[in-house]
């Protein structure tokens, strides 16, 4: 076990590197886990990995003590019972929507038209919140990844989908038409532990946020 004595649900994929990478800063001994990609539970260092879409499932059961996961994630499971505890800083990236270059603004186009706008995404609770929010109605298609082929073929009029530095969306000739949200990674505790393992959790917090005001 770690010297916090708790169990932390790391991101393996594109946060995987920056979140060992902290973890290493604060004394927690991650090259086991660097240098093995198919196991997925390492006692000694305290961490168990995982799909980021996972993580919260594992520490609001309590399998793991605090975990490290994306905003987007967290907005997307938002009836999770967690407890957001810091933004580590690290994993920018933006949800937006998004259509083909050239094309007409597929609200104002839906508008037009009196129709409703047809929109893939995986992000569906996202997606969903915010058209509600702004009023419009759309028909939700879920696609599971990949979502920048939708309305490259005609399934859809837009995307809601994930942008970090913008290739995938150029790449494929898709503009942004409107931000939805900004994600960072962000670390998370289960509410019992937060209580019960107060001390050893304020002392990861900290250790994670040197520089931050009040860490
Ligand atoms: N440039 C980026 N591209 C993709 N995801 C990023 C990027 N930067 C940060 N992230 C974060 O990483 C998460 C996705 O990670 P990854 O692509 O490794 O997993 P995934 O295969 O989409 O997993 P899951 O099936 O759990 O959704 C995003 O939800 C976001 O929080
Ligand atoms: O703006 P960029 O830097 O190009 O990054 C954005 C891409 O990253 C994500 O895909 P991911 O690799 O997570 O795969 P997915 O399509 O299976 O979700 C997202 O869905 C975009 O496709």
């Amino acid at each position: 076990m770690n010297r916090y004595g708790l169990r932390i649900a790391v991101p393996r994929g594109t946060m995987l590197g920056d979140a060992l990478d902290h973890l290493d800063r604060v004394g927690i001994d991650t090259s086991e886990v660097r240098s093995n990609d198919r196991k997925l539970l390492f006692e000694d260092a305290g961490i168990v990995t995982m799909r980021p879409s996972d993580v919260a499932t594992y520490v609001e059961a309590g399998a793991a003590d605090v975990g490290i996961t994306g905003k987007d994630v967290l907005m997307e499971q938002r009836g999770r019972d967690v407890v957001e505890l810091a933004d580590l800083g690290f994993g920018p990236c933006r949800i937006v929507l998004a259509s083909v270059a050239g094309d007409p603004d597929p609200a104002v186009e839906a508008l037009r038209r009196l129709g409703i706008m047809r929109v893939a995404t995986k992000y569906t609770g996202i997606a969903g919140r915010f058209f509600e929010e702004t009023g419009r109605q759309v028909e939700l298609v879920k696609v599971n990844g990949s979502v920048e082929l939708a309305p490259l073929t005609g399934l859809v009029d837009a995307i809601v989908d994930l942008t970090a530095t913008g290739t995938t969306l150029r790449e494929n000739g898709l503009v942004e038409r409107e931000e939805i949200a900004f994600s960072t990674a962000r670390l998370i505790v289960n509410p019992a532990a937060h209580r019960l393992k107060a001390a050893a959790v304020d002392e990861l917090r900290r250790a994670l946020l040197p520089a931050a005001p009040g860490a």
